[in-house]
């Protein structure tokens, strides 16, 4: 279905081999290195030292495009770690009134380089995914690592927990050739300049994707939607400060236009689905149940595609469909 190959000066990408529906599965893999949630940036090189040989190097083979300025910090945090290791192992090097708990003998050893140490923390850094999951904060995966991003992405990465894997979905049509993308951002109204910087600071590269060329027309209007959205959104929120009632109708007004914008620049991922829950129960509140079934139904349609039937997500929106419609006597569709 999928190939990786050189994708020019991004380093490796995803690219289909021939055309991927949208809502096809292109990954589902368990994590090669992951980080629970009481786990620090600390703890990453050694996880990594765990890790069975074969991962490990899958692990050390991925790129990690750092500024110079980040790889500066990296070495400053892996002194750090090193030197604590160092002190843990050989507390008679400390100070009287400093008290380390020795580790296991042999956990520290002259193979804990400070090099690799740096390497690593790279990798974690430039081929991470936030999880958030229960058990899962960050992971590294052995091929959803490889997928470059772009400001309107055409896949989605999505947890499972019942299955312990993150799941790829195409969320449009990917043609023959076309590159596989990922969004690595988390706010898909946020506008060029934001854009640029988290990309340039997290992971070292100037983003080129057709949403960040201003110079097209495509990309100018994009941008003059996201405008839009955000001062509609800045308002609303202005409007609620006080602390006053909530108007439901400016309320449902103002996801609407939200989801109007992040559907037409042909963003169709797990947040939309969420938005037009949410507007279904503000509906179904307002008394408006046809209008609550169709942006259920519009919801259950897009977690089909970009979660699978088989996701815990997807479950509960078919049961909440299947609810509105058991309450608006509309007979059962598939
Ligand atoms: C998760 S890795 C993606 C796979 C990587 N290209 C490789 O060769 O393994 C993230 C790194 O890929 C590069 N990258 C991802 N998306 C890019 C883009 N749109 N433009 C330029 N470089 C990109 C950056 O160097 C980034 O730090």
């Amino acid at each position: 279905m999928y190939e990786i190959r050189s994708a020019g000066p991004k380093g490796l990408g995803v690219f289909a081999k021939s055309l991927i529906p949208r809502g096809t599965r292109i990954f589902s893999e368990r994590p090669l290195l992951s980080l629970r949630p009481d786990q620090s940036s600390s703890d990453i090189y050694t996880v990594s030292r765990l890790l069975p040989p074969k991962h490990r190097a899958s692990l050390l083979s991925l790129s990690s495009h750092i500024t110079s300025e980040l790889r500066f910090l990296r070495w400053n945090q892996a002194l750090w770690y090193t030197l604590k290791a160092l002190l843990k192992n050989f507390p008679y090097l400390l100070p009287r009134y400093c008290h380390f708990e020795p580790q296991r003998p042999g956990a520290f050893s002259t193979r804990n380089s400070l090099r690799e140490h740096v390497d690593v923390l790279s990798i974690f850094r430039s081929n991470s995914f936030n999880v958030n999951s229960e058990g899962i904060y960050q992971a590294v995966f052995e091929g959803i690592s490889r997928i470059n991003h772009a400001c309107v992405p055409n896949s989605q990465g999505n947890w499972s927990e019942g299955s312990g894997r993150f799941n790829v979905h195409a969320t449009r049509d990917i043609a023959k050739d076309e590159e596989v993308s990922l969004s690595y951002l988390s706010d898909f109204a946020a506008l060029r300049e934001a854009r640029v910087e988290k990309l340039r600071s997290g992971y070292g590269f100037d983003c080129g994707c057709p949403a960040c060329d201003l110079g097209s027309e495509s990309g100018r209007i994009g941008e003059e939607k996201r405008v839009g959205v955000r001062t509609l959104l800045g308002n609303y929120a202005e409007s609620v400060k006080g602390g006053g009632d909530i108007d439901p109708n400016r309320e449902l007004d103002t996801m609407m236009q939200f989801i109007k914008m992040l559907e037409g620049e042909a963003i169709t991922g797990r947040e939309v689905a969420s938005m037009y829950l949410e507007v279904a129960e503000l509906n179904e509140g307002l008394g408006r149940r046809e209008e609550a079934l169709r942006c259920a139904e519009r919801a259950e349609e897009i977690d089909r595609a970009c979660l699978g039937t088989d996701h815990e997500g997807y479950e509960t929106t078919r049961k909440f469909v299947d609810r509105l419609r058991g309450e608006t006597g509309k007979t059962y569709e598939l």
